[in-house]
This record gives C-alpha cells, sequence and structure tokens, in this order.
C-alpha cells in the first residue's frame, strides 16, 4: 500500500471574513489534507470560496476558527520567511511587477534560500533557466513583465513558484488566461511535479476537462454544503459531480465528463449509430434542435418513429411515418423540409 505523506491538513476549519466584530462564513466544519506526489484541483462554482480557501491555505488570510497543519506545526506559527521556504503560491492578483523583466521577476522565487541581497549562484541560474523553459517563456526572459500578455504572465508567476523548490504549492485559477495548448502544457507539468518531485499541488479551476484527465483528486466546493475530497474517478462514479453546479437545466455527462445544458422540449426522436463518436455528435446536433433523443429498443425497430440512423458523417437517414430520405451530412439534415414539416 502507498504511504501518503501530509502536507498540509486542517480539521474543523471555517473560512471566511472578519467585518469588526462580526465574521461572515464562508464554509465551516472543513476537514482535509494534502499530500506529496499529488496534484488536486479544487472545482466549484463562482463564489463557492475557492480562492477563499486557497488564501487560508497561504496564510494570506487568518482562518475564522479551527485548525491548519503545515508539516506537522500549527500554519500560524510560521513567520512569512519560513512560510516562504515551504509554501510556493500563484494568487489572481495581477503583478505589480511590470519594471522587471521576466527573469528577474522569476529570480525573486529564489529570495527563500538566498536572501534579499543574496547573490544567485550557477545552481540558483539553472534553476530559474530550467523553470522558464518548462513554462516555456525562456525566449522571453528579457523582457518587461509590463509587455507581457495576461498568458504569458501567468506562465511566468508559475515558473516563479516553481523556484521556490517549495514542498507546497498553492495556484488559484493558473490556467484561466491561457489557450488550450499552454492550458494542458502547465496542468501536465504541474502534474509532473507533482508525482515526480514528489510535491503536494492544489489548484482552483473553472476548466473542467483538464481537471478530470490530470487531477489525482478532486475537491468539490459546493456552497452550503462543504467539500467533498476524492480520487477523480472515485467522485466521478458516484455522481458526485452531478451535483456541483447547483442548476437544474445543467447536467454532468459522465460518459464524456462535460457539463451540457439539459434538453427540455415535446420532441423526441429514436438515434441508431455505427460507432459511439456518430453517436455522440449526433445526439449533440440533435439535442441542439430541441430533439430529446432516445435509445432504440432493439427488437421492432418498424414501431420507433422518427428514427435517424447515422451510418457515417455523410451517410444519414431519416425516416418518419411517411417516408425515408438520405441525406449527406448534419447541414443538408437541418436544410431539409422533412426534418423541419414532418417532425
Ligand atoms: N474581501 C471579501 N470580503 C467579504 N466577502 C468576500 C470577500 N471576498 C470574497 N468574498 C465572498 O466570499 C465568497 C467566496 O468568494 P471566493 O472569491 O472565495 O469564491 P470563488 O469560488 O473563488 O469564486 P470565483 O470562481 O468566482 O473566483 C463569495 O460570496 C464572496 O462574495
Amino acid at each position: 500500500m502507498k504511504v501518503q505523506s501530509v502536507v498540509i491538513e486542517a480539521k474543523d476549519l471555517t473560512i471566511g471574513y472578519r467585518h469588526g466584530k462580526r465574521g461572515e462564513v464562508v464554509h465551516s466544519h472543513l476537514n482535509f489534507a494534502l499530500c506529496r506526489g499529488e496534484l488536486t484541483c479544487l472545482l466549484g462554482s463562482n463564489g463557492a470560496g475557492k480562492s477563499t480557501l486557497l488564501r487560508t491555505l497561504a496564510a494570506v488570510q487568518p482562518p475564522l476558527s479551527g485548525d491548519i497543519t503545515l508539516l506537522g506545526k500549527p500554519l500560524a506559527s510560521y513567520s512569512p520567511k519560513e512560510r516562504s521556504w515551504e509554501i510556493g503560491i500563484v494568487l489572481t492578483d495581477k503583478t505589480q511587477a511590470g519594471g522587471l523583466s521576466v527573469r528577474e521577476l522569476v529570480a525573486l522565487g529564489r529570495q527563500p534560500h538566498t536572501g534579499f541581497f543574496g547573490r544567485l549562484g550557477k545552481e540558483d541560474h539553472e534553476i530559474i533557466d530550467h523553470a522558464l523553459e518548462a513554462v516555456g517563456m525562456a525566449e522571453k526572459a528579457s523582457k518587461y513583465t509590463a509587455e507581457l500578455s495576461d498568458g504569458e504572465r501567468q506562465k511566468v508567476m508559475i515558473a516563479k513558484a516553481l523556484v521556490q523548490e517549495c514542498p507546497l504549492i498553492l495556484l488559484d485559477e493558473p490556467t484561466a488566461f491561457l489557450d488550450v495548448v499552454s492550458r494542458i502544457e502547465i496542468m501536465t507539468l504541474l502534474h509532473r511535479l507533482a508525482s515526480e518531485e514528489q510535491r503536494a499541488i492544489l489548484m482552483s479551476t473553472h476548466d473542467i476537462e483538464q481537471a478530470l484527465v490530470l487531477g489525482d483528486k478532486l475537491w468539490l466546493l459546493k456552497k452550503g454544503k462543504g467539500l467533498e475530497c476524492g480520487v477523480t474517478e472515485d467522485l466521478i462514479l458516484a455522481h458526485r459531480m452531478d451535483t456541483l453546479f447547483p442548476h437544474e437545466d445543467i447536467r454532468f455527462d459522465s460518459m464524456h465528463g462535460i457539463y451540457s445544458p439539459e434538453v427540455k422540449g415535446g420532441k423526441s426522436i429514436y438515434l441508431s449509430a455505427s460507432d459511439e463518436i456518430l453517436r455522440h455528435w449526433a445526439q449533440n446536433a440533435m439535442n441542439r434542435n430541441g430533439f430529446l433523443c432516445l435509445e432504440l429498443p432493439g427488437a421492432d425497430r418498424k414501431e420507433c418513429l422518427p428514427l435517424l440512423e447515422v451510418k457515417s458523417a455523410n451517410h444519414l437517414i431519416l425516416s418518419t411515418e411517411r417516408n425515408s430520405e438520405v441525406y449527406c451530412s448534419f447541414e443538408a439534415l437541418f436544410a431539409s423540409s422533412q426534418l423541419v414539416c414532418e417532425l
């Protein structure tokens, strides 16, 4: 059995905001642990409390009550300097470091190891080069950070956290501004870093598609319902993703790992397709056009009308009680009078 090494854990934690003597609770009774070797993705709707939780774990804001233990010691007992040895943070606040070059900004991440006026040694430079390479920013190392795009700046902030070489890395929506290739690259990098260098990494994200592929664990934060933690596939198969977004018209498609609008309306059509890909995209097209797709019961197909048979992408047959027509594409099908007038 794999022995899990806990980096940070919380017991009966209440997070939120203090306004004078009044406390505004965002979540209470939270219990969790983050272990080395795992990339954990924190998911939840807007306002669910993801940033509040990350800021509390990063000691940027205090908990309202409860205990947080970092490497066996209370988090509150660490000085800011001691914390910077253990926790690398990438929060969403825009960096004010526009006057620094990319390389200078990333080098600031080495401060816990070199001291404020400490000189960077050969090894420090190698670590910085390696991090810039890893996030794909090596070629822009001498650019000013003010001249970067939002996505590029985000990559630089990730590189800065990487060079800190902490056992715990916390990131608030690190892939928010990134294109799909960069999102996959960054999440693959974080996953590799967690498993190969035995770091504990917690990132919040709205990029559910990638979280389900690369997150070793998920933390599902639900407004008013607290936090559910578990291995990604366990949570999906236990239908815990179904209630992540409290919206009755949104449903989780556990086959494809996506959320989609619930199909409502009166029109139904039987659908048969030669393979899973054709079925998925035929259903997508029919749902978008207001049809609820029904499975063929198998035996007596003559009873099952209207019926759309998708033999291939260029061979679609629509059968109604009046006739059967063949179409060479979905475009042709949706332009047909048969679909518009007879169904
Ligand atoms: N400084 C603050 N003072 C008081 N309440 C706050 C403060 N910042 C956030 N909140 C409230 O805390 C709750 C959680 O907000 P938080 O920013 O943690 O959500 P989130 O899950 O990160 O949302 P998003 O996905 O939109 O970034 C919200 O109801 C928000 O209004």
